[in-house]
């Protein structure tokens, strides 16, 4: 798939062929996956899966635009996605100044803003100057300390209202797309009926307008933890470790280098 998408191809998509988003975090594995994905997200998630921290909290947007750059030098022919991390879009004023930030300092294509209605001020905000916007509803993971946990959203008739008026939302705001994410499947399909943009989905479900994973849980890099929406495509860390060994043994063993790596 290469050719980078344009946002009126990505709406086109609605109600075709399903939107494939996979996670990445630098050059060597963009470059992997562009062939295989219509778009690249550079997550905040990076904090937990590059970083090694607990959560996505003390990302910084140095940082996220350090990895974006590092990933659209590795797919330039992909269309770019940079979460903005928490902190950095409390006000319009702040979530404007910090998004011209990622598009004068990157490639990046759009930005990416947790949030449903109380964030639809922010979103048009960014829109009416020229920044586009994917949405994120459900399961936010910047708001893991103020819930107290991953919560998966859309078990109650509360809460599935709540996600229907968050997706109007973020679309009338001018949202190309959304991400949404942990939520009841039979609710995360009503969502994506309910408004005219892709709604992608992850731990939401197959009615929806397609996928988006972290690229190193599904790769089975990441051994931190294994929810239930990822799953394993390649048993990553085995082989890695495998072959990490293997390594380690003939440098031992003196069965490395022999003659064709020796000059
Ligand atoms: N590597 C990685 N993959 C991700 O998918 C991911 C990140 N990092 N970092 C940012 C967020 C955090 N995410 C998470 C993390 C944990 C759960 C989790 O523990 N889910 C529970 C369900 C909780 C419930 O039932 O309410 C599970 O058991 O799946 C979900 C999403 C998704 N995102
Ligand atoms: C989980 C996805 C949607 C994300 O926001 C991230 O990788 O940071
Ligand atoms: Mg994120």
């Amino acid at each position: 798939m290469s050719k980078k998408l344009t946002i009126t191809a990505i709406k086109k998509r609605k109600g075709e062929k399903p939107l494939v988003m996979i996670t990445a975090y630098d050059a060597l594995f963009a470059k992997l996956l562009e062939p295989s994905a219509d778009m690249i997200l550079v997550g905040d998630s990076l904090n937990m899966s590059f970083a090694g921290r607990s959560d996505t909290i003390s990302a910084t947007l140095e940082q996220m635009i350090y990895h974006t750059n590092a990933v659209c030098k590795g797919a330039p022919e992909s269309f770019v996605i940079c979460d903005m991390p928490f902190g950095t879009y409390t006000c319009k004023e702040d979530a404007l100044r910090n998004a011209i930030k990622v598009f004068q300092k990157t490639p990046a294509d759009c930005v990416k803003i947790e949030g449903g209605k109380d964030k639809a001020g922010i979103i048009k905000h960014l829109t009416d100057n020229g920044i586009a916007v994917c949405g994120h509803i459900g399961l936010l993971p910047q708001s893991v300390r103020s819930e107290g946990g991953y919560k998966v959203k859309g078990k109650t008739a509360d809460e599935r209202e709540q996600l229907l008026k968050d997706a109007k939302a973020v679309e009338e705001a001018g949202a190309f797309c959304m991400v949404i994410e942990g939520t009841k499947a039979e609710v995360a399909k009503e969502v994506a009926q309910s408004v005219t943009i892709p709604v992608i989905g992850i731990g939401a479900g197959a009615e929806v307008d397609g996928q988006v994973l972290v690229f190193s849980d599904m790769l089975g890099f990441f051994e931190e933890f294994t929810p239930k929406f990822v799953k394993k495509y390649l048993d990553g860390a085995t082989l890695v470790k495998k072959a990490l060994q293997e390594y380690a043994d003939e440098v031992q063993n003196r069965q490395f280098p022999t003659e064709e790596h020796i000059y």
